[in-house]
Formats: structure tokens, sequence, C-alpha cells
């Protein structure tokens, strides 16, 4: 089973206008609801490709009632904590350019933490937890890392797609893999990024400081696989990009998923290319029989 953990889940409500102006009014060209948040991206594209998944996480509210209901009828499987307090409402408007802006989410106390932990000491060995996005405000900021070494102990692979701090300490706990965007590894080492080629040695120190997998995806120009001896690097199929939001976790549930199936590193990498491609083409997130579309048009070359 692959578990994902959604610390802070959001409706995403994602806008179209034209043109786009501050202080203007707009009449929107087109809008959309899904449910959102990192893990539960996660568990929705692993539905789709059949692999057996449970969303985990905190939620509540009349947003949380969307999400869980949502993905009921979609077919995902969850045990979501209820909090006090609206699950977050996340806007991305699409004017040409593609803005975000992310909620702080509900508060989560002491009480709801333990029995997330508690939830996570039933995990079976052998399994695989996915834990990602932002830790709200009112948690701490090792987190992460203090999930990644409960699960750690019990055999349990754990895959941390975060950012900034919570990223930095989840590493030394060696998660079994972390897949930073540019943004995001830019952030890491305070530098800037230019090309895939110039963000490889960064993905490798990620491997020395302790992450077992490092994928560095930096949307069109493409994406890395760093492993303890190897580096892969892929280019990603053409197309037009509807819409970026949920392809970085679009990779990973296609490379978990196939990595969960077969075992199989390099052609993980390849078919969560596909998916996070597949997903950037379209208006929710991907379908099984667009990644089966794209696969044959990732390039996957061992440098
Ligand atoms: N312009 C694009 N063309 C093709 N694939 C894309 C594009 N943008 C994103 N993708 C796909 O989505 C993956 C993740 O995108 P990226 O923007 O790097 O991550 P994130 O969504 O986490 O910011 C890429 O590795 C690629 O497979
Ligand atoms: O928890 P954060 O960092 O605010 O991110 C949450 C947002 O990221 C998403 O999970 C999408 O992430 P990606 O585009 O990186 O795949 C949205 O569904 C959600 O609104």
């Amino acid at each position: 089973m692959i578990y994902t953990v959604t610390l802070n889940p959001s409706v995403d409500y994602i806008v179209e206008v034209n043109d786009f102006q501050t202080g203007h009014l707009h009449r929107m060209k087109r809008e959309e609801k899904f449910p959102g948040g990192k893990g539960i991206n996660v568990s929705r594209v692993l539905t789709r490709m059949n692999v057996p998944t449970k969303a985990l996480g905190f939620i509540g509210g009349f947003t949380g009632d969307y999400i869980k209901e949502t993905l009921q009828e979609e077919g995902t499987s969850s045990a979501f904590i209820s909090v006090e307090g609206d699950s977050r409402i996340n806007i991305k408007l699409k004017s040409g350019q593609e803005t975000e802006i992310n909620g702080d989410g509900p508060s989560i106390t002491e009480f709801h933490i333990k029995k997330l932990f508690q939830q996570l000491e039933a995990v079976e060995e052998g399994s695989i937890v996915v834990v990602g996005g932002s830790i709200p405000s009112s948690l701490p900021r090792n987190l992460y890392e203090m999930i990644v070494r409960t699960c750690s102990q019990k055999g349990i692979r754990v895959v941390v797609d975060a950012s900034g701090e919570a990223l930095r300490q989840a590493i030394l706990a060696q998660p079994f893999l972390i897949k930073p965007n540019q943004y995001e590894l830019e952030e890491l080492f305070e530098t800037k990024i230019h090309t895939l080629e110039e963000a490889i040695p960064f993905g490798r120190k990620l491997v020395e400081m302790g992450a077992q997998h490092v994928i560095v995806s930096m949307g069109a120009l493409g994406a890395a696989l760093c492993t303890d001896n190897r580096v892969y690097i892929a280019h990603v199929p053409p197309g037009d990009v509807i819409n970026s939001i949920g392809a970085g976790d679009s990779l990973v549930a296609g490379f978990i998923g196939t990595y969960w199936r077969t075992n199989d590193k390099e052609e993980a990498f390849k078919i969560g290319v596909a998916t996070g491609s597949a997903t950037a083409f379209s208006h929710d997130l991907c379908t099984v029989e667009h990644v089966q579309q794209l696969v044959g048009k990732v390039h996957i070359r061992e440098i």
C-alpha cells in the first residue's frame, strides 16, 4: 500500500480570466475546483494507475467535506483526521501566466499529531509513505524528519515532497526519495540554476546529504534522477501546457507507483516524467491513457 500524508489539504480553485489587471473587475472565462495538496494529488493519480493507496492528513469544514467526498467518488480511499476550521482554498489564477495564492490552513494541535502518529504506527512493513506540501504554521518545521525517522525504523520507505527548512531537515533522516523542482533546489542551495546540467551536481549533493534518491524536476527543461551511483536524465515530451498544477505530484505518483510494481528505477523514472507531462497537458490530473501515449516520447539517458 502507498499511504500519502497531506498535512494541509486544499480545494484548488482554478480561475481563468482574459488580460488580468490588478484593481479591475474581471468576468471569469473558466472556473474549476479540485481536491488538492501534494499527498492528495499523489493518491488521486495512484488510484488512476490502479495502485493501492490511502490518503491521510487533516481536513475540516465544508471544504474538508468536499475533499473527502470527491476522493470517495473517484474511488480513492482515505482516513483523514478532522480538525476545527475549514481546509484552505488555494487560488490558481490563469491569465497567460499562472499565479498561485495558497492559504495557511487551519490550526492543528498536538492531539491531532498524536493521532496521525498512531496511524503511522499501524502502517504495515514494506509500505511506502509519501508526505508532501507545506507544514501549517501551527506545527514544528521538523515534522517530516520525525515522520521519516518513525517510519524508517519499521522498514517503511518515505518520500518527501517539500521545500525549504522542512525538506532540509527531512533529508537528514535519509528519505527514500525527494523531488525538488527548480525553485526549491535554488532555495535550498541559495543559488540560481538555469539548465538541467547545472542542476545535476546539486542533485548529487542531496544524495550525499542523505536522500536515497533525488528527482530534480525542471519543468520543460527535463528532469534528473540521482541515486547513490547513477544519474539519469529525461527529456520531457513536447506539448501545450494547460495546467502545471499537480504536475510535480503526478511525477512523484508515476515514479513511486511504477517502482512499487516493478522495482525498476529507470522505468519508474520514465513513467514518472510521462505522468508529470500528461498532467501538465490536461485540465485536471492525467489519465492513464494519456500517460501511455506520452511514454514513448520520453527519452532517458544515463550520464
Ligand atoms: N512545459 C512542460 N512540458 C512538458 N512537461 C512538463 C512541463 N512542465 C512540467 N512538466 C512535467 O511535470 C513534471 C514536474 O514539473 P515541474 O514544473 O518541474 O514541477 P512542479 O510541478 O513540482 O513545480 C516535469 O518533470 C514534466 O514531466
Ligand atoms: O502545500 P503547499 O506547498 O501550499 O502546496 C499545495 C499546492 O500544491 C499542489 O499540491 C500542486 O503541487 P505541484 O504543482 O508541485 O504538483 C496543489 O494541489 C496545492 O494547491
